[in-house]
């Protein structure tokens, strides 16, 4: 093959396809898909992919390809074709999809440099920014007060030159290792053959005799305690061999995983996991759902399934959502398969992540366990695909490429004609309703492990405990309760929910709500630092003393923290030891680790957090659980509020009794009577899918329709509407009647950045043609939209921020 197909590293819609590029003689047989090279491209170099090999180009005139950075490829022939059917549900560049399927680390870094071509001195300003070099950083320029126009003309007259470099920036870890060169017989001859005096050279050799495999070199000299004057003379000899080893940053390396066995299966677990292990053997692709409440051990049914696919000699992906890729949850995985299994999550750093990456593309593992993006671990023989909680919607990526994993993960078992198996307690809806059509297969688990009951749920209606003169954030049965606990030395887990929910700051005269200046959103107290702060831009100012509205002094915090629960919580009940779980105690690294350690350790009585707390854990000592504020997600302009809050208390409430100890919840709200509250107290999924479904129906959301997106954002309120009025305009000519276009409407955040937001809501049950209309609306503003701080036009196809 003497030319490849390369899809180069510039997102755009011109190079939106394969480039022709010459295989040069010297990488023939090196060059092939999925690696990565460094082509000329204009007048820089850049990174690309090789998608193809052909003998023929239609092009005349074909540049060489000037480098390779790959001798494995870095993308299998699957993922290259995944690629392609990404940017086709996306409609994303397939340069963005590539990238979006490997670590971080891989993707190029372009330094830009001003290389001068002649000895003269330059008649400019730049001379002196040269400053007697021949080559300096393109910055440099920029900082200085040379204009462009200048810059130009020396480039025209030949005697500077602009160069692009491409830097690839993962470095692997590399150690000498030393191992025999010899057989063993050979070694023993050797030792003989040693005068008695060379004692330290016997010592190595004696060494060997015994290990045979390779050590690095550093630890075999502190071992024998010798230096490498006494290695080198066998080396020479080729006794021993020395050579440089890759070594991996392992995150869990001074872990200590406790080995586990399986369990004997329940009768329940025993029934869902056949037709799994049937599909398994088979070698056939199905969608499964497995439907248990909350610890009624579907972990463990993740994990026979696992090994079964170890048995067959295949591969498995394990999905957990972010925020339940807790230490715990690694430890259940990592006791099971040691080894065999790499983790993946964002936690780690760059290198990490890229050395995990690294232990999957060397097939030295067969099980990983990671986040959203672990779905495109370079697994050439997968056999099981598992998503825990699916109904998460952190599976859903926010930006660039907005894919869904569970998408991703289908389309990734029909390649490999292996089964998905999606599990939760709280499905989501789509997903539901797809099992009871059929579409997918539905396994149920009904009950906790060992029969233990689901904690009783006890509503608490804080406008009549407002009334009875209660003005605490606690119900006075949750205080009462948490001293019981504390009484008995039994645990508590409390949560609070944040999201849609903050500390803001009023004036309780006027009611002015103090907001960020360019975005149109209250700013959020940070009671540390004394400031506000904007968390969609990174404004922030002091805390005002008085009123900018009316001077009035009377300036109130509203809203409840995690740490104004603290606070509260240690003048309720003053023995109380609590540990707080949220993004401002679990920033270090390890932090997470060690309070869940510490809880587990019953060096606490109470562990209070956000969302972090919600899954995955399993204290056997934890009776109770209590929610604080049930509703503070129903009041977001989202229609799937109702469904999120049946999701989070049904996860909260399930943390509780969990193994011996029967276990009790209180759920805190102003609207006991929500239907979504409601049915949660009693557990009742079937109920609340049902009433769901009517509204869903009646409002025509999915799962009954399907959603398009468009957000439309500029500086320029004016700009917006009009965009924005035309996309609406365009969509409905073109779509067919069933389907319903919605817009201009102001996004519910109206101004994030100065930049005024608007959107286009299209729902359909069928738009074949949808996915074209979309490109020729992104083509006809491909100019505007290049600008800088211009029009930008995002369209989700399966939207979850509606905001
Ligand atoms: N067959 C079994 N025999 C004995 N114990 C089991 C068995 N299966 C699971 N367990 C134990 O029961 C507890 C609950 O199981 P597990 O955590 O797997 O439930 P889950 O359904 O994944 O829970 P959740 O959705 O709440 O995270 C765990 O401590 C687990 O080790
Ligand atoms: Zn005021
Ligand atoms: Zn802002």
């Amino acid at each position: 093959m003497n030319f490849a197909r390369v899809i180069v590293d510039v997102a755009s819609q011109n190079t939106d396809r394969p480039f022709d590029y010459k295989i040069p003689e010297k990488f023939q047989g090196v060059v092939q898909p999925g690696i990565r090279v460094i082509v000329p491209f204009g007048p820089r170099k850049i990174m690309g992919y090789v998608v193809g090999l052909t003998d023929e180009s239609s092009f005349s005139k074909v540049k060489n390809i000037s480098d390779c950075l790959d001798v494995t490829p870095a993308l299998t022939e699957e993922l290259l074709q995944l690629g392609k059917w990404l940017s086709h549900q996306t409609l994303s560049y397939y340069i963005s999809c590539l990238q979006v399927m490997l670590p971080q680390i891989m993707k190029a870094k372009y330094r830009k440099e001003i290389w001068k071509m002649t000895d003269e001195p330059l008649d400019s300003e730049l001379e002196q920014v040269f400053d007697g070099r021949a080559v300096m950083e393109y910055e440099e320029f920029e900082k200085s007060n040379v204009s462009i126009h200048q810059l130009r003309k020396h480039i025209q007259d030949g005697e500077v030159d602009v160069h692009y470099e491409v830097k690839s920036r993962e470095t692997k870890k590399v150690t000498r290792v030393i191992e025999p060169g010899v057989d063993e017989f050979t070694l023993i001859e050797t030792l003989e053959d040693l005068s008695k005096q060379a004692v330290k050279q016997r010592r190595i050799v004696e060494y060997f005799t015994e290990h045979k495999e390779p050590i690095p070199k550093k630890q075999l000299l502190e071992t024998l305690s010798t230096t490498s004057a006494s290695l080198k003379p066998l080396i020479d000899r080729g006794v021993l061999k020395e050579f440089q080893q890759e070594i991996f940053r392992d995150p869990y390396e001074n872990h200590h995983f406790e080995r586990t066995k399986p369990f004997a299966l329940t009768e329940e677990q025993a029934a869902a996991i056949e037709p799994i292990l049937n599909t398994i053997q088979k070698r056939s692709h199905d969608v499964f759902l497995l439907h248990g409440v909350t610890g009624s051990g579907k972990t463990e049914v993740y994990l026979q399934s696992i090994q079964q696919v170890l048995n067959e000699g295949k591969e498995a992906i394990m999905l957990v959502p972010e925020i339940a890729l807790t230490p715990q949850m690694v430890e259940r995985f990592k006791g099971r398969f040691g080894s065999k299994v790499a983790v993946l999550h964002s936690a780690l750093s760059a290198g990490e992540k890229y050395d995990e990456w690294r232990k999957i593309q060397r097939k030295e593992v067969q099980v990983v366990v990671g986040a959203r993006s672990a779905i495109f671990a370079p697994f050439t023989k997968l056999g099981l695909i598992i998503i825990d909680e699916e109904h998460e919607t952190s599976y859903k990526q926010e930006d660039r490429t907005r894919y869904h994993a569970r998408d991703v993960a289908i389309e990734r078992a029909k390649n490999h004609q292996c089964p998905v198996v999606l599990g939760s307690a709280t499905p989501a809806l789509e997903t539901y309703a797809r099992a009871i059509k059929g579409n997918y297969q539905l396994l149920s688990l009904k009950k906790r492990m060992n029969n233990a009951k689901m904690p009783d749920v006890e509503l608490v209606d804080m406008r009549e405990e407002l009334h009875s003169g209660n003005r605490s954030m606690f119900s006075l049965v949750l205080k009462e309760k948490l001293e019981d606990r504390l009484a008995k030395g039994e645990q508590a887990v409390l949560f609070l929910n944040r999201r849609g929910f903050s500390t803001f700051v009023m004036c309780r005269d006027c009611g002015h709500v103090m907001e960020c200046p360019h975005c149109d959103i209250a700013l959020t107290y940070h009671r540390r630092q004394e400031r506000l702060k904007c968390h969609y831009c990174s404004y922030e100012e002091a805390v005002p003393q008085k009123c900018p509205e009316c001077e009035s002094e009377t300036i109130r915090y509203f809203g409840t923290g995690t740490q104004k629960v603290e606070e509260v919580l240690e003048q309720l009940i003053p023995d109380a030891r609590v540990l707080r779980m949220d993004v401002d105690t679990t920033r270090r690294k390890g932090a997470h680790e060690r309070i869940l350690n510490q809880f587990g350790n019953k060096q606490a009585d109470i562990l209070l957090g956000t969302q972090m707390i919600a899954k995955g854990l399993d204290f056997g000592n934890v009776t109770l659980v209590g929610v604080l504020a049930a509703d503070s997600l129903l009041n977001l302009p989202d229609f799937r509020a109702a469904e999120k809050t049946f999701q989070l208390i049904t996860q909260v409430s399930g943390r509780a009794g969990r193994h011996e100890k029967p276990g009790e919840v209180i759920v805190q709200t102003y609207t006991p009577e929500h239907y979504s509250i409601e049915l949660a107290s009693t557990y009742d999924f079937e109920a609340f899918f049902n009433e769901e479904m009517k509204l869903r129906k009646a409002f025509n959301y999915p799962p009954y329709y399907f959603l398009t997106l468009f957000t439309i954002s500029h500086p320029n309120q004016l700009k917006v509407q009009e965009v924005t009025q035309k996309i609406v305009q365009f969509m409905k000519q073109n779509l067919s009647e069933q389907s319903y276009v919605l817009g201009p409407t102001p996004s519910a955040l109206t101004r994030i950045n100065n930049r005024y937001r608007y959107q286009c809501m299209v729902k359909y049950k069928k738009e074949p043609e949808q996915r074209k209309l979309v490109q020729r609306i992104l083509h006809y503003y491909e100019e505007e939209m290049k600008q800088e701080n211009g029009l930008q036009i995002t369209v989700d196809f399966q939207p979850y921020q509606l905001m």
